[in-house]
C-alpha cells in the first residue's frame, strides 16, 4: 500500500513540473493566482460594498486600483499627496460605477509624514465606521547607479516605500486587530524578490518590506481572518519610471522611456483583485520572461542569476548610453 502510494507521489511530479512549464510558456501570474482566476471567487461578488483603502490612488497602478474597484461596488478611500489629482480619479470612478459621491472619501495623505498617519486612519474609520481592506500601494522607484547614488536618495527610499508603509499599516491593524477581521494589501515589486539594477535602493526597500509583512502574516496567526498579502508585479505601465528617484533627491530622470511593452494596469489590477478576492498571500505578476524568473530565482537560483547577469549587463549598459534602460529586456528595443 505504502509503495503505490509512494509511485503516485513519483508519477504527480512530473504532472507538476508540466503544469509549472506550461505556466512558464503562457502565464502571467503564478501557479495559485491563475487557479483562483479560473476558479475562484470573483471580485465583483466579493468585494462589493467593502470599505477598501488605496494609498498612491492619483496614478498608475492605485488608479486603476480604485476604477476597478468602483465597479466592483466597493466603497472607497483614496489617498495620495495632490488632492486635486484624486479628485479627477474619484469623479472618474463615480462615472464608471453605481457609486454615490459619498461612497468615496478623498483623503490626501503623504506617507512621508508619519506623524499625521494616527489622524488620517482615524477620520477613514470614523467616515465608514470600518476599513475593510488597506492597499498599500504609494510608492516610488529608483533609476541611478549605486556609486553616483547619494546616500540620501537610499534614506528618501526606506523612508516612503518602507517606513510609511509601515506606519500606515499599524493605525489601520490595530484598528482590524480590534475588529477580528480585514485584509492588509501591500504593493512590493519583482524587486522585493530579487535584485534589480540600477534600483538596488528601491529593491532594498521592496526586500524590506516582504521581510516585514511575512514575518507579520506569521505573528498574526492568532487572527485567521486577517490577511497579509503581498503583491510582487513586474514591470507594468504607469508613471513608475517618470517619478523615480535617480542620484539625487529632486532631480528628475532625463528619459522615462517608452511603457507599452510593459505589462497592461488594468490586467495587474484585475489580477490582483481576483487575489485578494481569493485570500492569496503573495502575488507573482508578470508577462514573460519575468515570471520564468520568479520561478528560477525560487527553484534554481545559480540557474537564474547567470540567466538575470545577462540581461542586467544590457540594461547597465543602456542606462549608461542614456537609453531607456528597460528597453534592454525587449526583442523590440523602445529607446526614446
Ligand atoms: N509599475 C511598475 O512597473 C511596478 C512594478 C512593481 C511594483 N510597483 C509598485 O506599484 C506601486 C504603484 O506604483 P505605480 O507603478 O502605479 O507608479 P506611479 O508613480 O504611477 O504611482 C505611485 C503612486 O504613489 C504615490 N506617492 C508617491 N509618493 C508618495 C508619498 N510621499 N505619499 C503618498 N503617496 C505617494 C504617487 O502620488 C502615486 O499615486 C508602487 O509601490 C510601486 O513600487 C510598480
Amino acid at each position: 500500500m505504502e509503495c503505490c502510494i509512494a509511485s503516485a507521489l513519483w508519477c504527480l511530479i512530473p504532472l507538476y513540473l508540466l503544469v509549472h512549464l506550461l505556466c512558464f510558456m503562457f502565464a502571467d501570474a503564478d501557479f495559485t493566482l491563475l487557479w483562483a482566476s479560473v476558479t475562484g471567487h470573483r471580485p465583483e461578488t466579493k468585494l462589493k460594498s467593502l470599505v477598501v483603502w488605496v494609498t498612491g490612488a492619483s496614478s498608475g497602478i492605485g488608479e486603476e486600483l480604485a476604477h476597478q474597484l468602483a465597479r466592483c461596488g466597493s466603497r472607497l478611500i483614496l489617498s495620495a499627496r495632490r488632492e486635486d489629482e484624486l479628485n479627477r480619479v474619484k469623479h472618474r470612478c463615480l462615472d464608471c460605477s453605481n457609486l454615490q459621491d459619498e461612497d468615496i472619501l478623498v483623503l490626501p495623505l503623504d506617507l512621508l509624514e508619519r506623524t499625521s498617519h494616527e489622524e488620517k486612519a482615524k477620520t477613514a474609520i470614523q467616515y465608514f465606521g470600518h476599513i475593510d481592506i488597506l492597499i498599500n500601494n504609494g510608492g516610488r522607484s529608483q533609476r541611478s547607479l549605486c556609486l553616483e547614488t547619494s546616500v540620501d536618495v537610499y534614506q528618501a527610499l526606506m523612508e516612503l516605500n518602507f517606513l510609511g508603509t509601515v506606519s500606515i499599516t499599524k493605525k489601520v491593524l490595530t484598528h482590524m486587530t480590534r475588529r477580528g477581521s480585514g485584509s492588509i494589501v501591500t504593493v512590493s515589486s519583482l524587486a522585493g524578490l530579487a535584485g534589480v539594477p540600477l534600483s538596488t535602493g528601491y529593491s532594498a526597500s521592496k526586500h524590506a518590506l516582504q521581510g516585514f509583512f511575512n514575518s507579520l502574516r506569521n505573528e498574526l496567526t492568532d487572527s485567521p481572518n486577517i490577511l497579509i498579502s503581498t503583491v510582487c508585479p513586474g514591470p507594468v505601465q504607469s508613471q513608475i519610471v517618470h517619478n523615480a528617484f535617480t542620484e539625487e533627491l529632486n532631480k528628475p530622470l532625463a528619459t522615462a522611456g517608452n511603457q507599452e511593452h510593459k505589462m497592461p494596469t488594468s490586467r495587474c489590477v484585475h489580477l490582483m483583485l481576483v487575489g485578494i478576492s481569493n485570500s492569496v498571500k503573495e502575488m507573482w505578476i508578470a508577462q514573460q520572461p519575468f515570471l520564468l524568473f520568479y520561478y528560477a530565482w525560487q527553484y534554481a537560483p545559480t540557474f537564474a542569476w547567470l540567466l538575470t547577469n545577462l540581461m542586467s549587463r544590457k540594461r547597465v549598459q543602456n542606462f549608461k548610453a542614456g537609453l531607456d534602460a528597460d528597453s534592454a529586456y525587449f526583442t523590440k528595443a523602445k529607446t526614446h
